[in-house]
């Protein structure tokens, strides 16, 4: 699904008036029905339990006097409609309305109800604390931080307790980078009902406190205007990733699907080449071999039986390279230190390897202490960093925003993909696209979950995916499996292993998607 500035949302919103044809206070009207039933649905889990009978419920409807204050004048009036309680104000936030916002406020006159009117602090009323606050001040049209009227009436109702609903975007939260925003002048929003296309700047982690859950509600904006126009973004939905997994054929063997080599593991930390190599094989390689140090060895074999050991020279950690020649993928970094021998034998294999490398974790800290080697990786090699080792390998410490220009430029430059890890982690192409995940949770911040990962990844290169899928799957399919491990879970008890046992389910849960 693609993610696209709100310029663009205004020409896709503007190319569906003219084709559909549509008048655009009718598609105002389809919105805004939209977060109706939305509403409808939802609202008896949106009120404290204290108050569970229909006739107290209150929506008290924040409208701007753009488009988006027009959206929610036209819910007020369908909730007016449906015998909910409603209170509507408009804040003056310019004294230029737009003409559907006129429209809609038109039509609700011919209610009973009077509207509060705000143009001035004396104005604000005491936003209750149990009711729904449908927030309607700003949505794509901001375009500059809030200020004024607008800001304090923002500012009130962040200091209600009342669940709070934003129409399309928390008002005051630009669509991208908000590096020159001021969060108290953006609602606190524990829903976002948001048209057709998410926004980059949900999925960032400088907006949390802004952005609860988002629900995307599709418009109807026009397919010929969605399909056509580039996007930098991309949300990754379900089926997205579904379309990615190959089916197997009925004559295929073990060879069919590849030979990989996990490079992991040194004294004391052998856990992390059993869970990469493990995620590895339950990925789909046809064949697994794991060098490891000879100490590690029979944790390996004890762990599975099923995966080969190639021994290192060294007893305790990554120190000379194997023949690579039997190899269709590699994965490298967990867990292997960074001593003067693992850094020479790192060295040797990014200049001898022959196929994309998975690099991560420790081969990542390697690679941040000697950067120029960024140019020798393979093409398509998958560097799989956390903010920590990508701050390291970028230099400096960067906001989410940034990370990700950043991400996007180093990708370019050297023709590899890199994952950077996190709730909503990203992946940049060479080609200057990124990925945002839409799986996983908070209980998988947690040791050895990276670990997986790598296995992952390197499991579906060896079975014969490019990597761009490889990379954009194991993204995909690690977080599902942290999802549903979850369900016999809590966030305090998840742990990595948990997520192996149900990278089975996650694959096939692809098929419902
Ligand atoms: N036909 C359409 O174009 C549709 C638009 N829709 C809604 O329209 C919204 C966009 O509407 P608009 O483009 O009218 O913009 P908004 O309603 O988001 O707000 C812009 C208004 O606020 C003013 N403004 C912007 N930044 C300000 C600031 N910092 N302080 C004070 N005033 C400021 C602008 O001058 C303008 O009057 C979408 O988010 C969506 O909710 C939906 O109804 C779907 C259809
Ligand atoms: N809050 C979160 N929400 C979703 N996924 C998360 C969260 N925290 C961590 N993860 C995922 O868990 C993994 C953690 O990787 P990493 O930090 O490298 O772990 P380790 O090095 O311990 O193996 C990444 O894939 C990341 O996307
Ligand atoms: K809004």
């Amino acid at each position: 699904m693609k993610i696209l500035s709100a310029e663009k949302i205004r020409e896709a919103d503007a190319y569906t008036i003219k084709h559909e044809p549509i008048k655009s206070i009718d598609l105002m009207e389809r919105a805004a029905g939209l977060c109706f039933d939305w509403l409808y649905a939802a609202a008896p889990k949106l009120f404290p339990d204290s108050i569970s009978e229909e006739k107290d419920w209150v929506f008290y409807i924040v409208c701007g006097t753009g488009n988006n204050g027009g959206d929610g004048l036209v819910l007020a009036r369908l909730l007016q409609r449906n015998g909910y309680n409603t209170e509507v104000a408009v804040v003056h936030v310019s004294d230029k309305p737009s003409k559907d916002f006129t429209a809609s406020l038109d039509k609700l006159g011919k209610g009973k109800k009077s509207v509060i009117e705000i143009k001035k602090t004396a104005d604000i009323p005491d936003f209750p604390d149990n009711a729904i606050i449908i927030d309607a001040i700003f949505g794509t049209g901001l375009n500059r931080p809030s200020e004024g009227i607008g800001r304090e009436v923002i500012e009130k109702i962040n200091q209600s307790k009342s669940t709070k609903v934003s129409i399309d975007m928390p008002s005051g939260l630009f669509d991208c980078d908000n590096a020159k925003n001021d969060p108290k002048g953006i609602v606190r929003s524990n829903h976002i009902l948001t048209f057709q296309l998410p926004k980059l700047s949900f999925f960032l982690s400088e907006n949390e406190a802004m952005v609860g859950a988002v629900h995307i509600l599709d418009i109807g904006l026009h397919p010929d205007f969605l399909k056509n126009i580039d996007a930098t973004f991309h949300y990754l939905t379900g089926s997205e990733a579904a379309e990615m997994r190959k089916v197997r054929g009925t004559y295929s063997h073990k060879g069919t699907y590849g030979h990989a080599l996990i490079i992991a593991g040194a004294e004391g930390k052998w856990g992390a080449a059993v869970l990469a190599s493990k995620a590895c094989l339950r990925s789909g390689a046809g064949l697994v071999t794991t060098h490891i140090g000879t100490q590690g060895a029979d944790i390996l074999h004890n762990a599975m039986p099923e995966l080969m050991i190639q021994h290192d020279k060294a007893g305790t950690h990554f120190s000379n390279l194997p023949d690579l020649s039997d190899y269709d993928a590699i994965g490298v970094g967990p867990g292997i230190g960074k001593s003067d021998d693992t850094v020479r034998a790192l060295k040797l294999l990014i200049q001898e390897a022959k196929v994309p490398l998975v690099l991560d974790a420790d081969a990542l800290n390697i690679l941040a202490d000697n950067l120029t080697w960024m140019a020798f990786l393979p093409k398509g090699s998958i560097l799989t960093p956390h903010p920590g080792e990508f701050s390291r390998l970028a230099g400096s410490k960067l906001s989410h925003f940034e990370s990700i220009e950043k991400q996007r430029e180093i990708s370019q430059k050297n023709g590899i993909y890199i994952l950077l890890k996190g709730a909503n982690s990203s992946l940049s192409f060479p080609d200057g696209r990124v990925l945002i995940n839409s799986t996983g949770n908070p209980g998988m911040a947690s040791g050895g979950m990276g670990d997986t990962l790598t296995g992952i990844i390197t499991g579906l290169l060896a079975a014969q995916y490019k990597p761009l899928e490889a990379a954009a799957l194991a993204m995909f399919v690690h977080g599902r499996a942290g999802d549903l491990a979850l369900k016999n879970q809590s966030v305090e008890s998840l742990v990595a292993s948990d997520l192996i046992d149900n990278l089975g389910k996650a694959f096939e849960s692809l098929s419902h998607d």
